[in-house]
């Protein structure tokens, strides 16, 4: 992977969003390489309860997500350099908690693909605590970006290195319609 000092006008907070096997966690650690960034990953931010829950094959509430979101803004927020984050941010609601626990604006990277691709790709990982019966909550939750939201979306189809450079390309193009 290349590695190249972020742009000028890269957005400082980046999160790599959807649902679980859309490759946030692969993406994001990637995308963070490529622009020289920080790497954060949510998952590593759940409590325990939360973990649990999700193991035994329970899909979390809001009120499980929301000091999970906090915790995550805030964390981001506190970088000091550019930093992408891996978060699955399924609802609007959420994905602004996360912006104003940031207190600044969050570039979401919208992974988007279709179930059976999701499926396989969340089947083929081992010794993960999300199980595949959860994906059909996950996708019930999924609220997509809407058009005013700061976001962009990207087809998950292809090698991650594929899907970077779609992701750097889209975001070039924001830059250029600013
Ligand atoms: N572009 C890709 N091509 C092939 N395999 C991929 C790609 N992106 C991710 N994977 C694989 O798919 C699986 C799911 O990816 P990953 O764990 O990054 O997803 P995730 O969205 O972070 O999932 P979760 O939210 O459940 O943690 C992993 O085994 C990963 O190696
Ligand atoms: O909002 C959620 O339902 C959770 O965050 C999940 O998305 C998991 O964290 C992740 O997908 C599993 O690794």
């Amino acid at each position: 992977m290349e590695v190249s000092q972020p742009a000028s006008n890269t957005p400082k907070l980046l999160i790599v969003m959807g649902v679980s096997g859309s490759g946030k966690s692969t993406i994001a650690e990637h995308l963070a390489t490529a622009l020289n960034a920080i790497f954060l990953d949510a998952d590593d931010y759940h409590p325990q309860n939360n973990i649990d829950k999700m193991s035994r094959g329970d899909a979390l509430t809001d009120d499980d997500r929301w000091p999970w979101l906090k915790t995550f803004g805030e964390t981001m927020a506190e970088q000091t350099t550019v930093c992408v984050g891996a978060c699955s941010a399924l609802k609007r609601v959420y994905r602004t908690r996360l912006t104003e626990s940031a207190k600044e604006p969050i570039l979401f990277v919208y992974l988007d693909g279709d179930k059976a691709l999701l499926m396989e790709r969340m089947s083929g990982r081992k010794d993960h605590f999300m199980p595949t019966t959860l994906l059909e909550s996950q996708l019930a939750t999924l609220e997509t970006p809407d058009a005013d939201e700061y976001a962009i979306s990207v087809d998950i189809n292809g090698s991650p290195e594929v899907i970077i450079s779609r992701i750097k390309q889209q975001i070039e193009e924001l830059n250029n319609d600013k």
